[in-house]
């Protein structure tokens, strides 16, 4: 399985393989982090093999663009004949286009060389402000291109050109925005609101035809932007060269930029404001998790059961007899909280409740310990307020596992999603006798952290059968599930007493 996406490799029947392939339609950017260059590693960090036809060679710097020099229109049919006629190519990535006739040439060589997918990022001026393709280009984009893509990728400044200069000022005139530009007969849109005023985060709007997504995601405060735009539609044109639906594909392509972003955060290349960020960033985590992010499902967060080795032993029996039976009595999610237990002793534990785990496709985290976590290949961690900040463990993770947070206040939560977590776990509810000196916030704190909170929450403390409904008729939205530890495993049926939780959550 792994192998399989890894390499995104389709075995043909002759026994060869072959690999998911993005032709990328593009300028060159000298100083690497955009354009085509963007796009190649983009292409190459998600395992998909990249091809090239340059439209135009820019000379760029993290200062700005310097000379924009653009390949005569022969020329880049020459180039899509050349890959098209030999190559299988699975899917197209439009960047900057620089004259009309270069967008004609690009609709011909389209037409007579189908492939299964066209992304188009309307490149239209550079993060410094240069213009890339002039407004000659527009009528060409809108009448030839877009009726022919399947998703187009603007920011709001492009989206903003596409229709004439309205301004774009709110959600809901990106929102307007994504539906026009979807009239132009492009399936699918993206509207970038990076850029919008008054906005903590970055919230782009996605309209497939018929519905809208809002897909929010945490401002990273970094100077290493340039290219994102670049990148973001090469990963997306790279997951659905795959076979990634379409809305995983921008969400796993917004997850790639994100930690992208995270990791290059402090990165210094060059002397100009826009630096470049590291696209392979993941060859550094010695474990590569390429599982993307977008595997994590909040719902999993419904019935969280907390091991605990004390309870156990009290009741005889092994800590995978425990995991076992909470997950017969349908837990959604297991955490190994093993405060007492020996590292040697608690790897071999993980390892064994993994493959319980796996069995029954339930993810498993590890309370406090990010080593035994990576040693287990666990699918994430629970960490609190005094352990390893999450920003770090995010680092030493990778994208591709689960991190819960530990927070009791709105400041607490808004952290955890800054520095990159998935969810957050917030108590005590209600006091408790598992969790030493652990201050009580009630429902009402409950609710306030909820309210604050960009992350699914999952409830803490003093849980069981007697309050579980008091919890969850809080019907605050994020609030996805109640996480136990002694209403489960002090019990001496561990898959009853887990029976009998998940039919009062499940109860109408
Ligand atoms: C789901 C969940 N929420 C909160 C906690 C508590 O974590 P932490 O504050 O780090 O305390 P310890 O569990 O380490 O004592 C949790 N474990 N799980
Ligand atoms: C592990 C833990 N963390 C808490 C927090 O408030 O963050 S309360 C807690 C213990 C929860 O155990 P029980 O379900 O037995 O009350
Ligand atoms: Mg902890």
């Amino acid at each position: 399985m792994l192998e399989e996406s890894a390499y995104a490799a389709v075995t043909q029947g002759s026994g060869l393989r072959r690999l998911a392939h993005v032709l990328t339609v593009a300028g060159s950017d000298s100083g690497g982090g955009a354009g085509i260059q963007a796009d190649i590693k983009a292409c190459a960090a998600a395992c998909v093999y990249c091809s090239s036809v340059i439209t135009s060679v820019t000379a760029q710097n993290t200062i700005g663009v310097q000379g924009v020099y653009s390949l005569a229109e022969n020329f880049v049919a020459e180039q899509l004949r050349s890959v098209l006629s030999d190559m299988q190519v699975d899917v197209i990535k439009t960047g900057m286009l620089p004259s009309p006739g270069m967008i004609t040439v690009l609709c011909q060589s389209i037409k007579e060389f189908p492939v299964r997918a066209i992304v188009v990022d309307p490149v239209m001026v550079s993060t410094s402000g240069d213009v890339l393709s002039g407004p000659s280009t527009l009528s060409g984009f809108c009448k030839e291109l877009l009726p022919l893509a399947d998703i187009v990728t603007p920011n709001l400044k492009e989206a903003s050109a596409l229709l004439g200069g309205i301004s774009l000022d709110t959600v809901d005139d990106m929102r307007f925005a994504a539906k026009s530009i979807h009239d132009f007969g492009a399936r699918n849109v993206l509207v970038k609101g990076g850029d919008l005023p008054g906005s903590s985060d970055a919230i782009d709007v996605f309209f497939d035809g018929e519905q809208f997504h809002e897909l929010c995601g945490p401002r990273i405060m970094t100077r290493n932007t340039h290219g994102t735009g670049c990148t973001l539609a090469s990963y997306i044109a790279a997951e659905l060269a795959k076979g990634t639906p379409m809305l995983q594909s921008v969400q796993a392509a917004k997850s790639f930029v994100k930690s992208a972003l995270l990791y290059s955060k402090d990165l210094m290349i060059g002397n100009g404001p826009q630096g470049p960020f590291d696209h392979l960033f993941m060859l550094k985590n010695q474990l590569n998790n390429y599982a993307p992010k977008w595997t994590f499902n909040a719902n999993s967060l419904l019935l969280y059961a907390v091991t605990d080795s004390r309870m156990n032993k009290k009741w005889a029996r092994s800590i995978t007899e425990a995991v076992k039976a909470s997950i017969e009595g349908g837990a959604t999610i297991i955490q190994l909280r093993e405060k007492e237990a020996e590292t040697s002793a608690f790897v071999k534990t993980a390892v064994d409740c993994m493959a319980i785990c796996r069995s029954y496709n339930v993810p498993l985290l590890i309370n406090d310990r990010i080593d035994v976590a990576l040693a287990c290949d666990a699918d994430g961690v629970h960490i609190g307020q005094s352990d390893m900040p999450a920003e770090l463990a995010r680092k030493i993770l990778g994208p591709g596992k689960i991190i819960g947070v530990s927070c009791k206040t709105p400041a607490q939560a808004m952290k955890a999603w800054t520095d990159g977590a998935d969810y957050i776990g917030c108590g005590g509810v209600f006091p408790t006798n598992t969790k030493q000196s652990n201050p009580t916030i009630g429902l009402k704190g409950l609710e306030t952290v909820c309210l604050a909170s960009k992350l699914p929450v999952v409830a803490i403390g003093g849980i069981g059968a007697g309050n579980i409904q008091s919890v969850m008729e809080l019907g605050v939205q994020n609030l996805k599930g109640v996480a136990v530890v002694s209403a489960l495993f002090d019990q001496e049926s561990v898959a009853t007493e887990t029976r009998r939780l998940k039919s009062l959550l499940t109860v109408r």
